[in-house]
């Protein structure tokens, strides 16, 4: 008899997703697999959104941003009463195998649930944050930087005009990933991220001495993880730099937009690897790429670890205040 096979996708949406939605029902189909959707996360699985998929379903999404699904955070599946419910639908439908398109919080979730009901799964990581240890690259992270680079560049554009400075923030949470890779990207003269104690003070004279030289403008990109507000990054280039400054905060458009072809690709390679793992004995674990390649690690090796930030792109941070 074929077994049946479910996907979902929890926490922040990203470009990728529908990508790999559409991957997934074609790869469980040739695996000889019936595929499912689980609607709205944690969500769907407690209220019994969970439907049969075919081809129909994932035509014409492969371009668009988000998840055809939908996805959520869910504050009752926190709750074993309601994990107990949400694994009486699966019975009810006979699924025994989930792939989860999630960050650390949702595999973390996930682990309790296989904990206490068997249920087997292999997360796909997936966030703009890039914040999961155990993988170099979560999907929706190119397509992230590639909206945050138009944006940026258009933000030049009005920045140069003007004689000002831009401080933009991007998003991240605790990490600065988003932001370092931005601002080496995008040619920007400051980037704070929370990685990376500052003061302010060090660059009063450098960027005062750069205007004498002619400088018109500056870009600062700034991760939501620091600790100080953008507006007093604002004040400060006005007050002790001596320029007019601007903040932009360019917020969820970051998650959205036509995903890259690199996202598309990964979605692909991540989903093939999930179901081949999922088939293939690995029970309980997440596909992480290193490297140029794929493995399974474990929920402990990945969800409750703290990502470290590549030390290359930390000694590039260094390099942009040393020239
Ligand atoms: N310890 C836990 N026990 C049960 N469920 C959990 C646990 N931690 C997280 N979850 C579930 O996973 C969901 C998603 O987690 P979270 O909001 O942390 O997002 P995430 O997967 O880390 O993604 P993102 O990086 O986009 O925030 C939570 O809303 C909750 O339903
Ligand atoms: O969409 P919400 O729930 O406001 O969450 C925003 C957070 O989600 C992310 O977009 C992804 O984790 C973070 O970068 C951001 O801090």
């Amino acid at each position: 008899m074929r077994k049946n096979i479910a996907i979902l996708c929890s926490g922040g949406d990203v470009s990728g997703m529908n990508p790999a939605l559409k991957h997934f029902v074609e790869y469980a189909l040739k695996n000889s697999l019936n595929p499912f959707f689980v609607y709205d996360g944690y969500e769907g699985l407690i209220d019994d959104k969970i439907d049969k998929a075919s081809y129909c379903d994932v035509a014409g999404i492969i371009n668009k941003g988000g998840t055809k699904i939908g996805s959520s955070r869910s504050r009752r599946f926190m709750q074993k009463k309601y994990r107990a419910i949400a694994k009486q639908n699966l019975d009810h439908h006979n699924i025994e195998m989930l792939v989860v398109l999630g960050g650390d919080g949702s595999f973390r979730g996930m682990d309790i649930f296989y904990k206490e009901h068997g249920v087997k799964f292999c997360g796909i990581p997936s966030t703009i944050d890039n914040d999961i240890a155990g993988t170099s690259y979560c999907l929706g992270v190119d397509t992230s930087l590639n909206i945050i680079r138009t944006a940026i560049d258009a933000i030049r554009d009005t920045a140069s005009s003007f004689g000002r400075a831009f401080v933009i923030e991007t998003m991240g949470r605790e990490c600065g990933y988003l932001a370092l890779v931005s601002a080496l990207t995008s040619g920007a003269e400051l980037c704070l991220i929370p990685e990376v104690p500052y003061n302010l003070e060090q660059y009063e004279e450098s960027f005062k001495n750069q205007i004498a030289a002619g400088r018109k403008y500056f870009l600062a990109i700034v991760s939501e993880g620091i600790k100080e507000d953008v507006r007093e990054i604002a004040q400060w280039f006005e007050e002790k730099v001596g320029i007019e400054a601007r903040v932009t905060i360019l917020g969820h458009m970051q998650r959205g937009g036509n995903p890259t072809v690199y996202d598309r690709l990964m979605a692909y390679k991540f989903v093939s690897h999930a179901i081949d793992g999922l088939l293939n004995e690995q029970h309980d674990s997440v596909i992480c790429y290193n490297d140029g390649g794929f493995t399974h690690k474990s929920i402990q090796d990945v969800a409750f670890q703290k990502y470290q930030l590549d030390s290359e792109l930390l000694c590039h941070l260094q390099d942009l205040y040393n020239v």
